[in-house]
């Protein structure tokens, strides 16, 4: 219970002397004032909290209301009527007659792409094909990524290599031993270990276009194109050879089908239906190679592991103590860091960091050094740095549950 005002009991005795009561009123002012302090900061600490508080439940509740929006569908215009609009929804061909207001309408021409709701309103329209392209794949010309780059992974690299870098610079030996390379390959394994760095290194060591497409932009963007897009992917890489396409996070289209026939699944399947065709006509393709990536391999149908499919597969774990010693060095390559600084030690600090993590730790810990105006980097410094990520990877997790 908190005190009252009226509960003041005066801190001397009725007849002690003038002077007693006075310094005895002195000290108690002098505890109350300190006792004041002391609630104010908390106060102030429990204010900046609670708005930490505050702005995560509005991140959250964001979040929230953007992944329960519904998604929207792909049309094309085929025709403007006085009647109305006439649209032909991207995946399931069905043409529709829709109403739009007239000033859409006075924007609209036959083989312009729209974004359509559930009951196939018109809700906007879209940039031009060549616009979607260019914002779901990325295409980079000899990749600046090199396999002195890529810490740990000798095992992997090696296999990198045979499978996807022999084939490329050397398709004359498989014909001349009379077998097939390989068709794709799959690197499984935990976020941030270097399975996107492994694809761009061997793609700059032979020379060839790196084209990468995510797995989840392809289905969840818009409706309706994930097909189309796979198509376009095979014929960019054909006209870019030699090309090493790669597609991260492969499990959001191929993943184990499920009972339910949402609009959204069968998305998926035709979406995976035309990679795994792409992949069948493979041999007639010549210099492209196929590399594709995954979190979650529990996940994956098997229909795209089967031979002449992603028949190749490379686990890409989490670094052990000796690897995080070597991604240590190769990200502090250009760091200021003390003479003395052990590396075998900062790797036995970080078990269970992954590559990026590692990389992560680094800048950080350039960043602690800066605050302390320091131009060189210490241990305390990565230690501090490795403490704040897991907080922060901690934080993520809690956000992530309650998303
Ligand atoms: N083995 C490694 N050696 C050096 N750096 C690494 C390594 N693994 C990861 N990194 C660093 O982490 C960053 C992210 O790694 P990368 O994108 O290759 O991971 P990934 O396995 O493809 O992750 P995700 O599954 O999340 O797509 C790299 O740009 C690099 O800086």
């Amino acid at each position: 219970m908190t005190d009252t005002v009226d509960d003041v009991d005066f801190p001397y005795a009725e007849d002690a002397s003038k002077q007693e009561k006075i310094s005895a009123l002195q000290e108690r002012l002098e505890v109350l004032e300190a006792q004041n302090e002391e609630m104010r900061d908390k106060l102030l600490d429990a204010n900046a909290e609670n708005n930490k508080y505050q702005q995560k439940l509005e991140r959250l509740t964001h979040e929230n209301k953007k992944l329960k929006q519904s998604p929207l569908f792909v049309a094309t215009i085929q025709e403007v009527t006085d009647d109305g609009v006439i649209i032909k929804q991207h995946g399931n061909n069905q043409e529709a007659l829709t109403e739009v207001t007239d000033e859409m309408k006075e924007d609209l021409e036959p083989d312009d792409r729209v974004a359509v709701n559930n009951s196939l309103s018109i809700v906007k329209e879209l940039s031009s094909e060549t616009d979607v392209r260019a914002r779901v794949m990325e295409v980079t010309k000899s990749p600046e990524v090199s396999y002195a780059d890529i810490g740990g992974l000798e095992e992997q690299m090696q296999e990198v290599r045979e499978t996807v870098e022999m084939p490329l610079e050397h398709p004359d030996m498989f014909v001349d031993v009379g077998i097939e390379p390989p068709s794709g390959v799959l690197l499984y394994g935990p976020p941030g270990t270097g399975k996107t760095m492994l694809a761009k290194a061997v793609a700059n060591e032979t020379d060839a276009t790196f084209i990468k497409m995510a797995g989840s932009e392809l289905v969840h963007k818009f409706i309706g194109e994930g097909a189309k897009l796979v198509r376009d992917l095979f014929e960019v890489a054909r006209e870019h050879e030699p090309a090493v396409i790669f597609i991260d996070e492969i499990d959001a289209i191929a993943a184990k089908r499920t009972e339910s026939k949402t609009s959204g699944d069968a998305e998926v399947q035709r979406t995976m239906m035309q990679l795994l065709s792409e992949m069948d006509g493979f041999e007639d393709r010549g210099e492209i190679r196929i590399i594709a990536a995954t979190n979650r391999f529990d996940m994956l149908d098997r229909a795209i592991l089967r031979p002449g499919r992603f028949d190749r597969l490379i686990e890409v774990p989490k670094p052990d103590a000796e690897g995080r010693e070597l991604i240590f060095q190769i990200h502090t390559r250009n760091m200021n860091v003390a003479d003395d600084l052990d590396f075998a030690a900062l790797a036995e600090d970080t078990e269970n960091a992954s590559g990026a993590d590692i990389k992560a730790i680094c800048t950080e810990a350039g960043m602690f050094a800066i605050r302390d105006d320091r131009t060189t980097v210490q241990r305390s410094d990565f230690e501090e740095a490795w403490e704040k990520i897991q907080a922060e990877e901690e934080d993520d997790e809690v956000s992530k549950t309650f998303a």
